[in-house]
């Protein structure tokens, strides 16, 4: 495994990329095009329904439930291309994730806003794990206090980008969009749901 970057580590928060960590991106990323079931989730902003501008799909160990947005989702298995992952990720850093959330971007139109992993279903200070195939993107943060701490991060194909200790207590992440970028990238976001 080659060393990673490492964006934050204040001692509260630690943020590290591993720029090249999955070995078959390239087949990866077809067959989760192919395989997931890709949700358009709608939601209702001062009475209006909208579309979020990003396609969805929450996976896992069967039966791991998640809420978010007023909806919840249950896990009904891993994609068969994602099933070893949780393994490989437990044998590198001895960390293992029950379930993912999944994002499709179509293009540099689709994106998502500033928040953080903060679901009490997570825990107290979460790790989470993304795994980006297809085009790369920014992966933007910025410190919820000190406004002109920020990063921007490009999370090229197969990286791994780590967010652990406090990160989500202090910090909040977004995919702006990129008017210029015309390919899809898929973000596979691990977590460690308490059941
Ligand atoms: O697509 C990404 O890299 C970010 C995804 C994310 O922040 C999330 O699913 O909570
Ligand atoms: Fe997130």
């Amino acid at each position: 495994m080659s060393k990673p970057i490492t964006i934050i580590d204040d001692g509260l928060s630690r943020v590290q990329v591993y720029s090249d960590w999955l070995n078959n991106a390239d087949a990866c990323f077809e067959k989760l095009q192919q395989e997931v079931e890709w949700q358009h989730r709608k939601i209702i902003l001062f009475g209006k329904e909208h579309s979020i501008p990003r396609q969805e799909s929450w996976v896992g160990e069967q039966g791991v439930g998640y809420q978010y947005s007023g909806h919840r989702y249950i896990a009904a298995g891993w994609p068969e291309c994602l099933a070893n992952v949780p393994a490989q990720i437990e044998k590198a850093f001895g960390w293992k994730a029950n379930s993912a959330l999944l994002n499709f971007y179509t293009d540099g139109q689709n994106s998502m806003g500033w928040h953080s992993d903060d679901e009490p279903e997570l825990g107290h200070n979460p790790t989470i794990m993304i795994l980006s195939v297809g085009e790369p993107r920014t992966f933007q943060m910025r410190h919820k206090k000190e406004k002109q701490q920020k990063h921007a991060i490009e999370l090229a194909h197969g990286s791994l980008l780590i967010m652990s200790k406090e990160t989500q207590h202090h910090w909040q992440h977004a995919i702006p969009k990129r008017a210029k970028i015309k390919q899809p990238r898929i973000s596979c976001t691990f977590r460690k749901v308490l059941v």
